[in-house]
């Protein structure tokens, strides 16, 4: 695993007060927020989504990052001000641009808290001329190019931003996870433990560090963990074949295909179909057509939730025929397949495929938390053969996780059966002082509380060359630093 330090020194504890622009580049959405870091452990945000096309993902990184800089001149221009709280600061010693922090969830080796090079692009991007490149100079020059006056003074990755957000809002926490499009965790690491960071003179030697462990990569070599023919096709077939190992079990992106290659496969099993009278349908056969939202709608029509609430009623066998008539009428509307093709067996069939990929999804994220307890010496596996439950430090603590992303937020019973997976690697013990919680809108205000850091970083240069937040001496967004939005889009 890359496991990048990312230069954030030390996490919020809800106090820390300001305003900031933030650009959140996902897998999925591309987002342009304005935060507002209240001091009393809320905030308030202000937001606009973007779409990313096919042809900016995978055509020339100008062209991409030239979007981002329209995007964020965009909603600087059209987004009405909220008054008085939407004041944003200048950026730190030039009063004529606006600090944003940039989320950025792909692989980056950090070299400070502004600059990054990318590594490698995953969850379907591939825009030329990118790996390699600094991607904070790629949106400045974005932004200066086209006269924007912007600064990016933070580059995020999406785990850390979810981090930083559950501790403001929470007081406390050691992981951020990302179970969305793609999956990755930042936790928090003793800088002496960084050894890659021991040539870097700009870091003090002691307190805590944000480490971006980039888990989506586990397993590349295929040495840990078992495939299926199903994922190999996949691989095979992705963008990225042999890389994010981890995350094709695991995230949203992945979880549809692997489902459709299951489908297809007993659509087309000898001597004799298993599935739909061996007829398929355009959107079955084409490639990344089902989505992971689908698998979730099955599940809730099986579990009588969302839309599909209340459960059904009457005896067992009335109840099984009545979930399975909705899942038999899911089917037919999102795989584009005539009813009758689809016989109530068939859709028992289709249920427990997708329950059986997003159990072994949500299992194998209880793993990655687990390693992360097992790691900063809060858990233990396996102790002279038996499992331990006891925490070994902190012993007592809560310990606060924070997570974000579709998958989790939305797919049924995915965090009981991540919990329960945790359960049976670190113990009972352990596992009931975890707080999982969502970051929701992590990838905003964790962004913020980024520029916040960078701020704070650059008047501290000035200064004492201190680094990270400073409980004592955070609060800072002088009235004389502030602007209103409306006026700066002029
Ligand atoms: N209801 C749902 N249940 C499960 N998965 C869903 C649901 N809705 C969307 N998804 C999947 O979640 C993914 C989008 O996740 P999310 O909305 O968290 O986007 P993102 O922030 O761009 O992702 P990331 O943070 O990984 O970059 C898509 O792959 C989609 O298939």
């Amino acid at each position: 695993m890359a496991m990048i330090p990312t230069f954030v020194k030390g996490v919020p504890d809800g106090s820390e007060t300001g305003t900031f622009l933030a650009l959140d580049l996902g897998g999925t959405n591309l987002r342009v927020c304005e935060v507002t870091l209240l001091g009393d452990k809320t905030f308030s945000l202000r937001q606009q989504k973007y779409k990313v096309s096919e042809a900016l993902k995978t055509g020339e990184v100008t062209t991409l990052f030239d979007y981002l800089a329209d995007s964020v001149d965009a909603f600087l221009t059209d987004t009405p001000s909220q008054g008085d709280d939407s004041h944003v600061p200048h950026a730190d010693g030039d009063s004529s641009y606006v600090p944003l922090a940039l989320t950025f969830s792909f692989p980056v080796e950090q070299s400070a808290l502004d600059s990054g090079v990318l590594l490698t692009w995953t969850k379907g991007f591939s825009a030329k001329n990118a790996v390699g490149k600094d991607v904070v100079k790629l949106l400045q020059d974005a932004f200066d190019r086209k006269h924007i006056h912007v600064k990016c003074v933070a580059l995020v990755n999406d785990t850390v931003g979810a981090l930083l957000s559950r501790a403001y809002t929470s007081g406390g926490c050691i992981l951020g996870a990302i179970f969305g499009t793609g999956t990755n965790g930042a936790y928090v690491e003793e800088v002496s433990k960084i050894t890659k960071l021991n040539q870097n003179p700009t870091v003090a030697a002691g307190g805590e560090m944000i480490v971006n462990t980039e888990w989506g990569g586990f397993n590349n070599s295929r040495s840990a963990l078992p495939t299926t023919p199903y994922d190999n096709k996949l691989d095979r077939e992705s963008i990225n074949p042999r890389f994010q190992a981890f995350e094709k079990f695991i995230s949203g992106m992945y979880l549809g295909e692997i489902a459709r290659n299951v489908i297809l496969s007993l659509i087309d099993a000898a001597p004799k179909p298993l599935l739909f009278g061996g007829r398929s349908s355009a959107l079955l056969n084409k490639q990344w057509g089902l989505d992971t939202a689908v698998l979730s709608e099955i599940e809730e029509a099986w579990e009588g939730l969302g839309r599909f609430s209340p459960p059904a009623q009457g005896s067992p066998e009335a109840q099984k025929e009545e979930k399975l008539w909705r899942i038999q009428g899911v089917l037919a509307h999102r795989l584009e397949l005539p009813l009758p093709d689809i016989s109530l067996a068939d859709a028992d069939i289709v249920r427990q495929v997708c329950n059986l990929i997003a159990s072994r999804a949500a299992r194998m994220s209880g793993t990655a938390v687990a390693a992360i307890l097992v790691h900063t010496e809060r858990a233990r596996l396996w102790d002279n053969g038996e499992q331990s439950s006891a925490g070994l430090k902190d012993q007592g603590k809560r310990i606060g996780v924070g997570v974000d992303g579709s998958l989790v937020e939305f797919y049924p019973n995915f965090q009981t059966k991540l919990r329960a997976s945790l359960r049976a690697l670190v113990g009972p013990e352990v596992e009931s002082r975890v707080d999982i919680g969502m970051a929701k809108d992590g990838s905003g205000a964790g962004a913020a509380l980024c520029a916040l850091v960078a701020q704070k970083q650059s008047q501290a240069n000035h200064t004492n060359g201190a680094y990270g937040y400073d409980p004592e001496d955070i609060k800072v967004t002088p009235p004389t630093e502030v602007a209103y939005i409306s006026s700066l889009s002029r």
